[in-house]
């Protein structure tokens, strides 16, 4: 685990002593919006055309970060037009990297690196900052659109549309300021929470991290009571950013971030909507759950020093969820 200085990469682990013990997330520094006519998106520069076969996604599957991007892809057919490469789940001193020894780790098809951190100084020789996935990397252009992934998933919603002809809206206009608020609270005390949690090193902070997220997820199972999903009868984007979570809670969360006041399985509503969300084609071959377990207990030293990785409930995701009767 490290970052890059000046395009220079250095091995080290979260700086929590500035923050009290508290995990401070960094915001994502390539910004840009790829756009069905190649005009600016809300932020960066013009220029980055819907194109089939032109980008390609820099994933772990282990990352619920990177796991919204690839089930977007996934749900909007856009499978043949964007390539991906995915990460080795062991994040250690070099960070993520291109080593294909593990199932599923396919390497760098564009370049043949070694790290991930090579992609991000193809992109800006003298970056400064974490090296995160997803990466999403534009072939024409030889550089980074976005390490976004909130972003990302917007682009994919439309972006390609008129090429694909898939016009599935997970960000439907007329709920997007709903949307929005769902997502914020679910970010900052679930998605991201789970890490607050985990990545603590004050009993101060883990215990500031731990309330919200279970009052989140009580929230969360009352809303799901009467709601199908969370803004009602239709899928949004605020789903896929839950699943994510909701998918690695049980197996990772719980035990290794110390989650643990409750798992996912005794909530029922939450416990069938993961597995309605699981079972929509085309996300099963998102999930890889030996990456996700294998990525958090090897690589976090700190957390798990002698890297022993746990047995595991046995979930059957595939269990009919009943849900929508
Ligand atoms: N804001 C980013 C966060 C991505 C992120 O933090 N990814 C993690 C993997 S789950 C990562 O690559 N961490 C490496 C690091 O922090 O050094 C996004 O949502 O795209």
């Amino acid at each position: 685990m490290g970052l890059l200085v000046d395009g220079k990469w250095v091995d080290q682990w979260y700086d929590t002593k500035k923050s009290g013990g508290k995990f401070v997330r960094s915001a994502a520094q390539f910004r840009n919006w790829i756009t069905s006519d190649g005009s600016a998106g809300p932020s960066g520069e013009d220029g980055f055309e819907a194109e089939s076969g032109r980008y390609h996604l820099y994933v772990s599957l282990a990352c619920p970060w990177a796991h919204r991007t690839l089930i977007f892809r996934a749900l909007k057919g856009l499978t043949d037009h964007i390539s991906v490469s995915v990460v080795h789940p062991d994040m250690l001193g070099h960070g993520w990297t291109f080593e294909t020894d593990d199932r599923g780790a396919n390497g760098d098809d564009l370049f043949g690196s070694d790290f991930a951190h090579q992609i991000y100084t193809r992109a800006d020789a003298t970056y400064s900052g974490r090296v995160t996935v997803p990466i999403l990397w534009d072939k024409k252009r030889e550089t980074i659109v976005s390490n976004e992934s909130s972003e990302i998933i917007r682009m994919f919603n439309s972006a390609f549309d008129a090429l694909t002809g898939n016009t599935l809206d997970f960000w439907p206009e007329a709920q997007r300021d709903a949307i929005e608020d769902v997502n914020t609270r679910i970010y900052s005390s679930v998605n991201n929470g789970v890490y607050k949690c985990g990545f603590a090193t004050s009993q101060e902070a883990y215990d500031a991290a731990i309330g919200p997220l279970f009052e989140t997820l009580d929230w969360l199972e009352d809303r799901l009571s009467t709601n199908r999903y969370l803004m009602g009868n239709t899928l949004t984007e605020a789903d896929w950013r839950l699943f994510t979570t909701l998918i690695r809670f049980d197996p990772v969360y719980h035990l290794h971030f110390k989650c643990n006041k409750k798992r996912i399985i005794d909530y029922p509503n939450l416990w069938a909507y993961t597995r309605e969300l699981y079972q929509v084609p085309g996300v099963v071959e998102t999930v890889n759950m030996h990456h996700i377990v294998r990525h958090y207990h090897f690589s976090h030293e700190t957390i798990n020093p002698h890297r022993i990785i746990p047995v595991n409930p046995d979930l059957n995701y595939n269990e009919p969820h009943g849900r929508g009767a």
